[in-house]
């Protein structure tokens, strides 16, 4: 707005200016052209000024009528305004401030209308924020997110469409008898990242990798070791997952793969919503380096085995190409003639699926278990999350000391904290592609405990080619849901780590329990329906068996919290300024540790 606010004074300063002059002056050339501008840019701001009030007037239209109806009509969903055809809501929607869009919608849109329409770059999209609607959406089996998947493909990883094409057959007519590749997609994350045992056997590799990795670390006692947490975590679990799924090849020939990456991760967003080309070349740049690697990688694993990639149906794991899961999509890529950049960008991705979410998560994690240990944070008579979850995790051990994890990833105030991480600082927005003109139900949203849906009160139709965005900020922080349910539960906007369980681990009368039973439509940090998150059930063995590893062999003393620029403030980390749809959000400072080994 003050962009706007500028260009209009400096528009009338001119105009004044202009005015005063006289008429030999005016008529010189660069003169007479400053004048032709300002008339253009002033008509330009009349029109969007115009444009702006009747948008205004039609979102003011349609919010009175909204949920009057009782002849059950269905209605567009309220038209957020803008000011300029086309760029609509972009500007606004596009803001690297977290959160910015929401929080400044929420100060004038009622959120209890639960949707809205928006234009991004000419698009329209209908935004859910009831959770009636929103539980509708994520369970509909039938609801696909092609046209997403394509701007993650084209845009965000650079792969031409007619390869994307060829990778997902999403418009390829499918031979009796046969399956179209997306579909064989599907079904390699279900047999292979899905099924209990396979994540189970990842696991293990991934654990035994990070163990490895520590098992040389800070083991001189007399020495005084000071870390910077989350750079220290973000090596460990890169090196380890990207080994346990990829192999670990992939780092021997891609030795700064890591530092590649997370350039990469900074600039994905930016990528995958399209922005003009001078605005993301160091993006794209930082992106082809990385596929450049990886590459290389595919070139040197060819060059020793050929094209026949190890069976996914053999061994666990294998150095060359890692998991089975890796190993099934090297085949599929393959088959459908992937070429080798394809196949390095297409595993670019597969890296952001894992790193770009699991780690900032147990970053996240690590730093309130810490948080909670500093004596100064004690309160007399109660215990510490630190305390209750190094307890948790001591009854997670085998005699022998290794980690059971099917006990681990079921302990109360464990999940509890790991799910109040995910609602706090996953920002999705799981996208839909509307194929058939539908009316979806926005309802009341329950309030009642079992989080049975109220009667629909409005439905609102979606048309065929539009797109449904379902951004989960505004649903894991809405305070109908979250505050009245368990009215003694701190607002939705902190961090509290005991809101997942049906009693407080300090009310000793009672055992607590992990329960997501008052959420539904209300939390979805992976998404839903037929392309729910499919290495759901790694990322939170993963991010649980990290942290306990960590928690059992080092303790930490904490010294004191870093910005950005690793300067000492008094501040807990906030959020890194980043575009909306981050997934798990990264912190914008770190927390400086001073370290031991408990052996
Ligand atoms: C805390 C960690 C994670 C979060 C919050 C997360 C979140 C998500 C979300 C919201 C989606 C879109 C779902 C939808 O449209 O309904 C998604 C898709 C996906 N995720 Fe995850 N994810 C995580 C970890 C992982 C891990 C560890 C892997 C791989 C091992 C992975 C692999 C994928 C893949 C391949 C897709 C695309 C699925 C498709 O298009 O059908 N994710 N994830």
């Amino acid at each position: 707005m003050s962009t706007v606010y500028a260009s209009v004074v400096a528009l009338v300063a001119v105009r004044a200016t202009l005015a005063f002059l006289p008429a030999h002056i005016l008529s010189s050339p660069p003169i007479a052209v400053l004048n032709a501008l300002s008339t253009i840019v002033g008509c330009a701001l009349i029109l969007s000024a115009a444009l702006y009030l009747f948008n205004t007037l039609r979102c003011k239209i349609g919010l009175r009528n909204f949920g009057k109806r009782r002849d059950g009509k269905a209605l567009q969903p309220p038209p957020i305004p803008y000011a300029i055809p086309w760029i609509g809501n972009s500007p606004s929607f596009l803001s690297t401030k977290p959160h910015h869009f929401w929080s400044t919608l929420f100060e004038w849109y009622p959120r209890a209308v639960g949707a809205c329409s928006i234009v991004l770059g000419g698009r329209m999209a209908n935004v859910l924020f009831s959770p009636v609607a929103i539980q509708h959406v994520i369970q509909d089996r039938t609801l696909g997110r092609e046209e997403f998947n394509i701007d993650v493909v084209v845009n965000g990883l650079g792969i031409s469409k007619e390869e994307c094409e060829r990778f997902y057959g999403y418009n390829t007519p499918v031979k009796e008898g046969e399956h179209p590749p997306h579909h064989e997609q599907d079904k390699i994350n279900v047999d292979y990242l899905l099924k209990a045992e396979k994540v189970n056997e990842l696991t293990a590799e991934f654990i035994k990798i990070l163990k490895e990795r520590i098992s040389d670390q800070f083991t001189d006692r007399s020495a005084n070791h000071e870390i910077e947490l989350y750079k220290w975590l973000r090596t460990l679990m890169f090196d380890a997952s990207t080994i346990s799924l990829l192999g670990s090849k992939v780092l021997e020939v891609c030795p700064d793969l890591e530092h590649l990456f997370f350039q990469f991760d900074q600039d994905m967003l930016s990528l995958f919503f399209g922005l003009p080309g001078w605005l993301v070349s160091k993006a794209v740049s930082n992106r082809e380096k990385a596929v450049s690697q990886l590459a290389n990688w595919h070139k040197v694993v060819r060059d020793q085995i050929g094209t026949k990639v190890p069976d996914p149906n053999g061994m666990s794991w294998e150095p060359l190409y890692g998991s089975r899961v890796n190993r099934a999509r090297q085949i599929f890529y393959e088959k459908r003639g992937v070429s080798i950049r394809g196949r390095a960008a297409l595993d670019l991705g597969m890296i952001f699926g894992i790193s770009s979410n699991a780690i900032p998560a147990t970053n996240w994690l690590l730093m309130y278990v810490l948080e909670s240990a500093r004596p100064e944070r004690q309160k007399p008579g109660e215990r510490s999350l630190y305390s209750f979850i190094m307890d948790e995790i001591k009854a997670s051990q085998n005699e022998n000391g290794t980690l059971n994890i099917s006990i681990l990833i079921n302990q109360p105030i464990l999940l509890s904290a790991l799910h109040e991480v995910l609602r706090l600082y996953v920002d999705v927005l799981v996208g839909r592609t509307i194929t058939q003109d539908m009316a979806l139900a926005l309802g009341a949203h329950s309030t009642s405990k079992s989080g049975a849906p109220s009667e629909p009160t409005q439905s609102i139709q979606l048309n065929s080619g539009t797109l449904l965005m379902v951004p989960s900020y505004p649903a894991h922080t809405n305070p109908d849901v979250w505050q009245s349910v368990y009215p003694h539960h701190p607002q939705p906007d902190v961090f509290y780590p005991y809101r997942f369980l049906t009693s407080s681990p300090h009310d000793t009368t009672t055992k607590p329990v992990f329960s997501t039973a008052h959420t539904t439509g209300s939390y979805f940090p992976f998404g839903g329906g037929k392309t729910m998150c499919p290495g759901r059930n790694f990322a939170k063995q993963e991010i649980l068996g990290a942290l306990a590893v960590v928690l059992l062999t080092f303790e930490f003393e904490f010294i004191g919290y870093v910005d950005a620029k690793g300067n000492t403030t008094d501040k807990f980390p906030g959020l890194r300024d980043t575009l909306p749809g981050s997934a798990v959000m990264a912190a914008s400072g770190d927390f400086k540790l001073k370290v031991k080994r408990r052996d």
